[in-house]
Formats: C-alpha cells, sequence, structure tokens
C-alpha cells in the first residue's frame, strides 16, 4: 500500500562514490549535505585512500556504508566486520553466498562493536542479467535466487540485503517488514544504464518497497550533482511503503 503521508526517513538515497581520486570526491562531498544523503564508500576508495579517510566521513556526520563486500570463510569475516565497526560507519556487508555461520559470525562482530553497525547480505549483484546468472548458477531464475538468499540472509541475523529493485515486491511478501532493501542499479529516466542490468528509477524503487536508494554514476558524474540528487529526493519524498 502506498501512503501520501511524511516520509519516515529523508535520507534514502546513499551516494556510491568510486573515484580514483581524492580531490574529486571531496569537492562532491563538500556539496553534499549528511541530512540529505548517505555516503557509500567501496573497494576502489578505499583501496586508495584506507580508514583514515572513511573515519574524516562519519567525522564529518556523514552515514557511511562500506561496502566491501566480505566473503571468506567465518573467523576471517568476523575479524573484518570488527574491523570495519569500529571506523564508526553505519552499514557494512557480506555475500550472502558465504553462508549461514559465515553471516552469523558476521553479525556476531557487528553487535558486539563498541559502534554496532547494520549488517547487509549482497545477493545478486544487479550487473547480471539472465545470462550472466545463469553462466554462474547453471539456472535462469535470479528472483527466485535472490530470494532463497535473502531468506537465507535473515534466518543468519542480517538486517537486510543489497539486492535490485525489480525484486523489491516479491522480497517484500517473503522477508519482515523491518528486513532492509539495498538497492544498487538505481537510474532516473534518461540516465546512462552503464554496466547495470537490473535497473529501476527512484520512484519506482521506493514504491515496490525499497529502503535505500545507491546512486552512484548518474550523481557522481553529472554537471550538476547536488540538482540531480536534489530530484532524485523531491521524487521519493512523499513515497512511504506500507506491506
Ligand atoms: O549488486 C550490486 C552491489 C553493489 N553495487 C555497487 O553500487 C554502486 C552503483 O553505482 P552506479 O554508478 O550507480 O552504477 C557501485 O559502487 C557498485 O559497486 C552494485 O552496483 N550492484
Amino acid at each position: 500500500m502506498l501512503l501520501d503521508t511524511n516520509p519516515i526517513d529523508s535520507k534514502r538515497v546513499i551516494v556510491a562514490l568510486d573515484f580514483d581520486n581524492l580531490n574529486a570526491a571531496m569537492a562532491l562531498v563538500d556539496q553534499l549535505n549528511p541530512e540529505e544523503c548517505r555516503l557509500k564508500v567501496g573497494k576502489e576508495m578505499f583501496t586508495l585512500f584506507g580508514p583514515d579517510w572513511v573515519r574524516r566521513l562519519v567525522d564529518e556526520g556523514f552515514d557511511v556504508f562500506l561496502d566491501l563486500k566480505f566473503h571468506d570463510i567465518p573467523n576471517t569475516v568476523a575479524k573484518a566486520v570488527k574491523a570495519a565497526t569500529s571506523l564508526g560507519v553505519w552499514m557494512v556487508n557480506v555475500h550472502a553466498s558465504g553462508g549461514p555461520d559465515m553471516i552469523e559470525a558476521a553479525k556476531d562482530a557487528a553487535m558486539s562493536s563498541h559502534n554496532p553497525s547494520l549488517l547487509t547480505a549482497v545477493t545478486i549483484l544487479t550487473s547480471m542479467d539472465e545470462r550472466q546468472f545463469s553462466a554462474v548458477y547453471d539456472e535462469n531464475h535470479i528472483a527466485n535466487k535472490v530470494t532463497e538468499l535473502a531468506l537465507l540472509a535473515q534466518n543468519s541475523g542480517a538486517d537486510g540485503v543489497v539486492c535490485s529493485a525489480k525484486e523489491a515486491i516479491l522480497l517484500r511478501q517473503q522477508v519482515k517488514s523491518t528486513f532492509k532493501l539495498v538497492t544498487p542499479g538505481i537510474r532516473p529516466t534518461g540516465s546512462d544504464v552503464n554496466d547495470q542490468k537490473r535497473i529501476m528509477t527512484p520512484s519506482d524503487a521506493i514504491s515496490s518497497g525499497v529502503d535505500y536508494l545507491v546512486v552512484g554514476r548518474p550523481i557522481t558524474q553529472a554537471k550538476e550533482p547536488t540538482n540531480v540528487l536534489s530530484s532524485i529526493n523531491a521524487s521519493i519524498k512523499n513515497i512511504v511503503y506500507e506491506n
């Protein structure tokens, strides 16, 4: 059901910072308001600029999703999650396909930290279409696998999943209403699709039950990034999804 009421969360957009140049990234960050968006730091920027830079973003008041998608044996992932949460980040993630023991170990680590972070699990990358998917899984029904991995993640203690908004309606029928759906592959109408395959517009995604929209290049590569962010926020501000 869609209700025309005030939004619960005014920062449902997570801006994906994928830059190889710190000055360029900070020129964008300096224009952003932590009350209007969250930030995502991924493998490229974490590798180049490290934990001190992540702490700096946290100190500037941003909720940071540290998107390192850990996937290893439970002990290693737990230690990595512990290290990640010690940076003060808002969300960390693992691959759901690492299995229940790994997700449980990650959740225990995320909870026992002095700064507990949300733990999400990546289901099937939004860059995968049926052809890519069937080359890995020997089947071609992406939504079934996403649902299977989301239920596994939920039963193992994860706070939510990273999936495509295309799976949100189905997932909302199966997972708890508090289980977070975090969706990359968000493309405002007319934007370049780039390497994303399972895409949706911001308003369609929120209307389908998504909690957080991950938006990178449509904002970061725009001539006026803050205009794009403002227009996305305006397009979703009155949409509240209720199961
Ligand atoms: O399934 C996934 C998981 C993570 N990502 C990450 O999200 C952003 C998307 O950036 P765009 O520029 O908006 O395409 C990027 O950092 C990916 O690493 C994803 O796209 N899909």
